[in-house]
């Protein structure tokens, strides 16, 4: 018998991309098995007119995938790891994380080479707090204006003039073909990414042994080790890639090397931190990085972020 996996996915071309990605691989890896798509609109892609910190709730891209897994609708469902919250619902979990792509910001525009290239007043485009307060920490002149939608979507508006550059993740440029509009790859000391940038990751039903077995060969381990140290950190900070956090882990002489930054969104305050430690401890260096980062005062900035979203 023919056997069948189904997999929940957005609708946007980057996350069709990613899905059909999966797919091809599993295909490839089990020829009997048939896998389908099941595409559907989450309300984060409904929602286009305001920040995501404005919307408030967690999850606004991956509810309806999960819906979908708990009521059997699906069997799996593939997320941009920056999208996904740190908690799931009862009977789901993350079982796969995939080999990340690259997971640097980058910086697209029609005229200038790069960020320090821009003159005075320039208007980019981002509705990322984390990109905004790194940018205006060193270009306090710059005017960052609101800018959400899909790739392709930010892509036309920079095209019909509405900003002199836009910043975006590299990963879904890459993955959509459209490598040869990054200008520069932002330095990770200038613009740190979200925690799981890059990185796909694949959700089940935890109860599901026969599933997880066929997924499997797609983990990663070392991509899992890092996006596990950066989840951990944004989990005790409680925050997400709505928020101006952003943490960063690599792995450097067999061990983890995480960085870890909490900004208010004028960039005017930035708190940076950073730890190393063998990767059997991934999950307790975020905790502890995020404690240190509180420590020196992240609570009380995300609280202002907070209260003024
Ligand atoms: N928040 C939207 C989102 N989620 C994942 C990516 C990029 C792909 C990735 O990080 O794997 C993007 C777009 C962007 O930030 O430019």
């Amino acid at each position: 018998m023919t056997q069948r996996l189904r997999i929940a996915t957005r609708t946007s071309a980057l996350a069709l991309w990613q899905a059909n990605d999966v797919k091809d691989r599993l295909e490839a890896l089990h020829p009997s098995l048939l896998v389908e798509l099941v595409p559907m609109v989450s309300k984060g892609d409904k929602i286009l007119d305001v920040p995501l910190a404005k919307v408030g709730g967690k999850g606004l891209f991956v509810k309806e995938l999960e819906t979908a897994l708990l009521d059997n609708e699906a069997d799996i469902a593939v997320h941009s790891m920056k999208d996904v919250p740190m908690e799931f619902p009862e009977g789901l979990g993350l079982s796969v994380i995939c080999q990340r792509e690259d997971p640097r910001d980058a910086f697209v525009s029609n005229h200038y080479e790069k960020l320090a290239d821009l003159p005075q007043g320039s208007v980019v485009g981002t509705s990322s707090l984390r990109r905004q307060a790194q940018i205006l920490e060193r270009r306090p002149d710059l005017q960052i204006r609101f800018l959400r939608g899909n790739v392709g979507t930010r892509l036309g508006k920079l095209d019909a003039g509405e900003y002199d550059a836009i910043i975006l993740a590299a990963a879904g440029l890459i993955r959509l073909g459209e490598r040869a509009r990054i200008n520069e790859f932002l330095l990770t000391d200038d613009s740190l990414p979200a925690g799981g940038q890059g990185a796909v990751g694949i959700e089940c039903r935890t109860g599901d042994r026969a599933i997880q077995a066929l997924i499997a060969p797609l983990h990663h381990e070392l991509s899992a080790q890092q996006v596990l140290a950066e989840r951990a950190m944004n989990k005790r900070l409680e925050g997400g890639c709505q928020v101006p956090i952003a943490c960063f882990a690599i792995h450097q002489d067999g061990r983890l090397w995480l960085r870890g930054l909490v900004a208010s969104v004028d960039g005017k305050r930035v708190l940076r931190d950073d730890i190393r430690d063998d990767v059997s401890q991934a999950e307790q260096m975020g905790v502890a990085l995020a404690e240190r980062l509180i420590a020196a005062g992240a609570d009380k900035i995300l609280a202002e972020v907070y209260a003024n979203a």
